[in-house]
């Protein structure tokens, strides 16, 4: 006859009767391994149809205060851009930037006022407010071509921005891998929306100047960026 002792193999058995009933007791050998079991990507899958291993990780960003919060166009980092005069100009943001190009290149004094206006702004915010008021209430003060040129002005407002500050661009290119979401619930071009309709345009730049960084020489000249 097989007892219960035999088919487990038990240490420190104890027999307590319970009424009509007898309760064993013991500790169950070897004692198991704690090492966790990583299931394979397939394993998953099969487990969870729901899980997608292949999800990249996303990183949103908005407000300066937020742990991304410098990849905002609003972060406090000046940038120093050329003009076509041959001279430069730094600015205070790159929003300070970005505002201000939707005047330039424009003969008319009024553009050149707003283009002073945005410059002098306390503030990436005051400048994003004067450019934004301005474009609404004087469009024949914004340059003809804007809606064409003003992804690459962006562009050159963050590469310069990106490549005069090292911590910035090691920080951009530590979330390789990770796709980056401007988080704007209202501005559905630059940004990802609330429910990610959004567009996402800053997230893009972002993304294609992490993969020009990864793939550059160390000796690539930096054209449209001036040492601050
Ligand atoms: N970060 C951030 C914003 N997002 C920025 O606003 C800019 C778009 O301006 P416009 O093309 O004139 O509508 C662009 O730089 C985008 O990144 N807007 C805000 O009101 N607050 C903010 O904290």
């Amino acid at each position: 006859m097989v007892e219960m002792t035999q088919a487990f193999d038990l240490l420190d058995v104890c027999y307590e009767q319970i009424g009509p009933d007898m309760l064993m007791s013991g500790s169950l050998q070897p004692i198991p391994d704690p090492t966790p079991i990583i299931p394979s990507e397939n394993e998953t899958l099969a487990i969870d149809p729901t899980v997608n291993p292949y999800e990249p990780s996303i990183i949103f960003f908005y407000k300066t205060w937020d742990p991304y919060g410098a990849f905002s166009n609003f972060s406090a980092h000046s940038i120093k851009m050329p003009e076509e005069n041959g001279g430069n100009v730094t600015w205070s943001s790159v929003e300070h930037y970005y505002q201000a190009s939707k005047f330039m290149g424009v003969s008319d004094s009024g553009a050149k006022d707003c283009i002073g206006k945005i410059k002098s702004a306390k503030s990436p915010e005051e400048a994003a407010k004067v450019g934004r008021s301005m474009q609404r209430l004087h469009p024949n003060l914004v340059r003809a071509d804007w809606e064409d040129v003003k992804i690459d002005v962006m562009y050159s407002g963050l590469r310069c921005k990106f490549s005069s500050y090292p911590y910035l661009k090691s920080m951009l290119l530590a979330t390789s891998g990770s796709v980056l979401v401007e988080a704007s619930p209202h501005d559905l071009f630059w940004g990802g929306g609330r429910e990610g309709e959004g567009l996402n345009y800053l997230g893009r730049l972002l993304m294609r100047l992490r993969s020009e960084f990864l793939g550059e020489s160390s000796t690539s000249s930096e054209s449209t960026c001036l040492a601050l």
